[in-house]
């Protein structure tokens, strides 16, 4: 059975009264890369008057919480950085408080530097990264300079534009010669919506090194739609799941999130998944609570 697409003042009012905490998926809901989706501003003021609880939730790593906050002040949302949860933010907080990382040990980043901040956030050392001597393309043959090296102890993948064969060879190197070397991803997103299409996305980022390890390694995903990003959350922030709304625009991720963790998902469109993944002949198994074809229609109760 297809789920209710909301499109009506009364549909929406009823909606939002029913919510005491919204958790806002970004890439595909608030913006598409550098521009806000129409009407969403107005909406998340009208929603910090009725004292609705915002929680920002990304499974985009490139950014930590403190540059999430500085994109969303420019952007002219005002958010404060406990509200913001970027995959790059639980994954430190996973190797910090889940694995008790050691401290004598360090994490190989295929990230860039908010990757790399959060990790410096919680007392984690790391290498690669944006370190100019992994941001290189490697000689064919220079492979007697990678090197296994026991003081790493986690490889740790996210967005990464300056993604290059050399760092998957020292990545792969480290986790084929250490089978208790950890094998993270921030997440799993194949790809994500911006300037009016969508690109590859972080999983498909680490999928070559996913491939090449594939029956020796397995990689733990921290984003969404797995239960270390909720834990992170619930960390910070208690709320009752009964009267909280999960808003993405992916079924896989965000949708799947929210049916994860025991709450209402609307999912909006525009963004990675498509109507016909929800009302075709050959839906999702993953089935939204709601639709609604933007958030920025709640404008409408701000009138
Ligand atoms: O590729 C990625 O990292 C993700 O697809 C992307 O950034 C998703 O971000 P979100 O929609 O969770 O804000
Ligand atoms: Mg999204």
């Amino acid at each position: 059975m297809s789920p209710p697409r909301l499109s009506t003042p009364e549909e929406y009012r009823k909606l939002v009264d029913s919510v005491d905490t919204f958790l806002l998926d970004c890439d595909g809901v608030i913006y598409h890369g550098p521009v806000v989706v129409p009407g969403v501003k107005k909406v998340l003021e009208m929603l910090r008057k009725e004292n609705k609880r915002l929680i920002f939730v990304t499974n985009n790593a490139s950014k930590s919480r403190r540059q999430y906050k500085a994109t969303f002040d420019k952007l002219g949302i005002p958010v404060s950085e406990n509200e913001i949860f970027g995959s790059a933010y639980a994954s430190a907080v996973f190797l910090r408080k889940v694995l008790n990382f050691a401290e004598d040990k360090k994490v190989y980043v295929i990230g860039q530097d908010g990757l790399e901040q959060e990790l410096e956030s919680v007392g984690i050392k790391h290498v690669g990264g944006t370190d100019p001597e992994d941001r290189v393309f490697m000689d064919p043959f220079d492979f007697a300079s990678i090197q296994p090296d026991p003081s790493v102890g986690a490889v740790l993948c996210g967005f990464d534009g300056w993604l290059n064969y050399k760092k998957l060879c020292k990545a792969y190197t480290y986790l084929n010669s250490d089978p208790n070397c950890h094998f993270l991803l921030t997440n799993q997103d194949k790809t994500f919506p911006t300037n009016g299409t969508t690109f590859p996305g972080s999983g498909s980022m680490s999928y070559p090194l996913v491939f090449a390890l594939s029956g020796r390694r397995e990689p733990t995903i921290i984003g969404k739609p797995n239960k270390h990003m909720m834990d992170a959350i619930i960390a910070e922030h208690q709320f009752d799941p009964k009267r909280a709304l999960m808003v993405g625009d992916n079924l896989l991720t965000d949708i799947e999130f929210g049916i994860n963790s025991g709450i209402r998902t609307l999912l909006v469109m525009g963004g990675v998944s498509l109507p016909e993944q929800v009302f075709g002949d050959n839906p999702s198994h993953v089935v939204p609570t709601y639709v609604m074809e933007s958030l920025g229609d709640l404008a409408v109760l701000a009138e």
